[in-house]
């Protein structure tokens, strides 16, 4: 990818995760409508994910788009979602078609798919003995309305690809969580995704060849109920964590998780 990557939601966690392993890999354009607080790589474009006009300036010469801005609380009321995720995912989406974007990574939700977590399959579906495997196939089913904004984000990768030929990625990310897996707590140790994984999904999502698609991004963990393999397959995710190599705080094996 020799153009111009946007990321936008550049100084938020994810963000942050995806340029703390491969900030020198590409040349950014970081999107936020929060001003920079530090050293960042490349340029930076203090703008809101709403404003046509704004986004589409920002667009000008990008090759991929790493779309992360958005409101992610899973208690978001609707006017924020409606807001943040949905229209201004449409509006991101639609700038990178005006400007002659190939590539579009969305960052969707284990929330899309919350309302699977049923009362007959938990806790037992958190614990690695356990079968299910969702694998993106599987229509959404929101826990929450933030759930609802992710899974139309979805929808609309769709639509751009089938529409526009946009190529899409969504990823539904599970629980991104530094150092360690979330502690205590057995469903986020099932979806936790740590920060070099995390780095590496993303960039292997601006390398790979894909039309459209939608992955789980977790680390390879051994409780697990999402699967990996479409990431693997298609986009050649390699990761490298397991939350359970990982007992309460203390590291077992592999380095900064
Ligand atoms: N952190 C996690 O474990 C997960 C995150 N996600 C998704 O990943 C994305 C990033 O999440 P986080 O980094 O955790 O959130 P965050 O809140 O740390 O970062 C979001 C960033 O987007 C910016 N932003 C929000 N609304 C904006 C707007 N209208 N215009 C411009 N910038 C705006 C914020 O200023 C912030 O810097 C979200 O879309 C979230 O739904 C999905 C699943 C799990
Ligand atoms: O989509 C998201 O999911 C993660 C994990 O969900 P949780 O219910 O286990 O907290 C959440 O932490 C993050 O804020 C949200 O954007």
């Amino acid at each position: 990818m020799d153009d111009p990557v946007l990321l936008t939601g550049a100084s938020g966690r994810v963000g942050q995760a995806i340029l703390g392993g491969i900030a020198d890999d590409y040349e950014w354009r970081l999107l936020d409508r929060e001003p920079p607080t530090g050293d960042h790589p490349g340029e930076y474009v203090v703008a809101d994910i709403t404003d046509y006009d704004e986004v589409r300036a920002a667009m000008e010469g990008v090759g991929a788009v790493i779309h992360l801005a958005g409101d992610p609380r899973p208690e978001a009321p609707w006017s924020s979602v409606l807001e943040n995720n949905i229209d201004g995912a449409k509006t991101v989406y639609e700038a990178a078609v005006d400007a002659g974007v190939e590539k579009f990574v969305f960052a969707s939700s284990n929330h899309a798919v919350g309302a699977y977590e049923t009362d007959e399959r938990t806790p037992e579906m958190y614990r690695d003995h356990h079968e299910l495997r969702l694998d993106g196939t599987e229509l959404p089913r929101p826990t929450n309305l933030y759930g609802v904004s992710k899974a139309t984000g979805e929808v609309l990768g769709r639509y751009y690809h089938d529409e526009h030929d946009l190529d899409v990625v969504c990823v539904r990310i599970g629980n991104l969580t530094e150092g360690h897996p979330p502690i205590d707590y057995e469903r986020g140790q099932a979806m936790w995704l740590s920060y070099r994984d995390c780095a590496h999904l993303f960039d292997r999502c601006l390398r790979a060849d894909y039309d459209y698609e939608i992955v789980y991004g977790i680390s390879d963990n051994d409780r697990k109920y999402y699967s990996i393999d479409r990431a693997k397959d298609v986009l050649g995710y390699d990761p490298q964590d397991n939350s359970a190599h990982f007992e309460g705080e203390e590291r077992v094996h592999g380095p900064e998780a």
